[in-house]
Order: structure tokens, then C-alpha cells, then sequence
């Protein structure tokens, strides 16, 4: 068994708000190999987050099981670590360095020195070393975000979960972040777990593409994306995965007015 093996097993997730019962996840069940970048696709409301906070330990599933490199996840652990959409995930008192140091420390990680020589090799990484004393409030929401991968890449977790992370930044600024973690993708090989609206998002970043009904949100179909790289948009055969993924969303029907 790959030590970055994903299983998510029979996994429903019900909620309860005021005697009301909200099912969210309803018998999902797939896998994910070590090293795929795995995008997935659905509707508002079916489940996405629900299901990463699941698979990030943040919240309990209802039934079924979700195995990590063969172990049950039951709790949050530094072997798995999340990306999320907003800009206010940074600690706002502390620099960008002692941000990505911070969980390093939170986690017993190596010594001070250590985690200070990792965090600076990360935030290299993301090419932000020399924005490295500033504080979350003197950078771009595309900086943010890159601050917010390295501090996730620099506790080396066995999966990155990634909630719609470029979801708020503009297209020009999207574009950018999509090729670097692409880049940082093939360099490190980490499993990463990417939910998005964006169909070409998908496409440009998926190894593998799951489709998600409406809630409960059910896994409809899982594509593997076989366009090379770099792809773009008038790539052979995008144009016919974007109509397939259209299809399958069902955003007609879904959404009439979008
Ligand atoms: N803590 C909660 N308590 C009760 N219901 C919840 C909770 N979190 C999510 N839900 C409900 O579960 C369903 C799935 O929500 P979730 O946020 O996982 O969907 P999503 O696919 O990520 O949506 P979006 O794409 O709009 O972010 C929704 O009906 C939502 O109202």
C-alpha cells in the first residue's frame, strides 16, 4: 500500500440542524493513488468542502471510513493539511515567515533552527522569500495564497487539500497560481485534493476529475485526464472534455440562469 493512498470508503455524512436532518455525503466511495492531482468538480451545495473537511478529520463521517495510507482518519493530523478559499487564513500579528514556521512549531517539527531554514526553503518555493518580515496585511491576495501553500507543502503532508484556493483571486492572478502549483505539482509529486467550480480549472489542473451530483453528493463520475502538459484552452481534445464535464454537471438544469 502507497503511504499517500487515499481511500474514502461507503462515506456518508449527515448533518443535523434543529431536528432537521441534512445529508450531505451519501454512500461516496473512491480512491485516489499516491501522487494524483485530483480535482474535484460539482455543484454549489453537493458536498465538495464537506467532503475535504471529512478527509481533513475537521469533521466526523456519519458512516463508512476514510484510510490515509491504509490508516483511519479520525482526527486532524499534520500528515494531511488544508488550502482554503479566503484570504484571512494567515495569522494576521504574525510575518509571513513565522506563519509558515507556526505549525511547524505547533507540531514539534525539527528545531527552531530547522523549522526556520524549512519555512524559508518553502516560502522560496512559492517565490516569496523577499516578502518574508512582512505581515498578511502588505500582500496581494495571490501572495496570501502562496503563503498559504507553503505553509501546507512545508509540513510535507501526505495529501494537500485544496477548497477553491484561487477561487477569489482574478483570472490574470488564477492563471499564475495554476501554472506554479502545477510546477510545484510534478516537482514534489504530493497527492493533492483540489475542489473547484471552474471546469477549466479542472482541466488545466486535474490528473483525475470527479463529478459530484447535487446533494447528497454522490461521486457521478471520475475521468482521467490524459491532455499533456502544459494544456490550455484550444488544447487538443479540451474543448470535448469541457463539453463532457458541461454534460455531466448538469448546469442547464442546475443553475437555468448561469
Ligand atoms: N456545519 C453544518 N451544519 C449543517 N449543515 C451543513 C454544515 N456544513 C454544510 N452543511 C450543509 O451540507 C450541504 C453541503 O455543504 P458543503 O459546504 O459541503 O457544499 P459545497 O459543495 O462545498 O458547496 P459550495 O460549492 O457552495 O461551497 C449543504 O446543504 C450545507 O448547507
Amino acid at each position: 500500500m502507497a503511504v499517500n493512498h487515499l481511500e474514502i470508503k461507503n462515506v456518508t455524512k449527515a448533518y443535523v440542524n434543529r431536528q432537521q436532518q441534512i445529508v450531505a455525503l451519501d454512500k461516496v466511495s473512491f480512491e485516489i493513488d499516491e501522487g494524483e492531482l485530483f480535482c474535484i468538480l460539482g455543484p454549489s451545495g453537493c458536498g465538495k468542502s464537506t467532503l475535504l473537511r471529512c478527509i481533513a478529520g475537521f469533521e466526523q463521517v456519519t458512516e463508512g471510513e476514510i484510510l490515509v495510507g491504509g490508516r483511519p482518519v479520525d482526527k486532524p493530523g499534520p500528515d494531511r493539511t488544508m488550502v482554503f478559499q479566503g484570504f484571512d487564513q494567515l495569522l494576521p500579528w504574525k510575518t509571513v515567515l513565522e506563519n509558515v514556521e507556526y505549525p511547524l512549531k505547533v507540531n514539534k517539527l525539527g528545531s527552531p533552527t530547522e523549522r526556520r531554514e524549512r519555512a524559508a526553503e518553502f516560502l522560496e518555493l512559492v517565490g516569496l522569500s523577499e516578502f518574508k518580515d512582512n505581515y498578511p496585511h502588505q500582500l496581494s491576495g495571490g501572495m496570501k495564497q502562496r503563503v498559504a501553500i507553503a505553509r501546507a507543502l512545508a509540513l510535507k503532508p501526505k495529501v494537500l487539500l485544496m477548497d477553491e484556493p484561487f477561487a477569489s483571486l482574478d483570472a490574470q492572478t488564477r492563471t499564475v497560481l495554476q501554472t506554479e502549483l502545477i510546477g510545484i505539482w510534478e516537482k514534489f509529486r504530493p497527492t493533492i485534493i483540489f475542489i473547484t467550480h471552474n471546469i477549466q480549472e479542472a482541466i488545466i489542473l486535474g490528473s483525475k476529475i470527479a463529478v459530484m451530483s447535487k446533494r447528497p453528493g454522490t461521486i457521478k463520475k471520475i475521468i482521467t485526464n490524459q491532455l499533456g502538459r502544459p494544456r490550455f484552452v484550444g488544447y487538443p481534445g479540451f474543448d470535448e472534455m469541457w463539453q463532457e464535464l458541461h454534460a455531466l454537471l448538469d448546469y442547464n438544469r442546475i443553475m437555468p440562469s448561469a
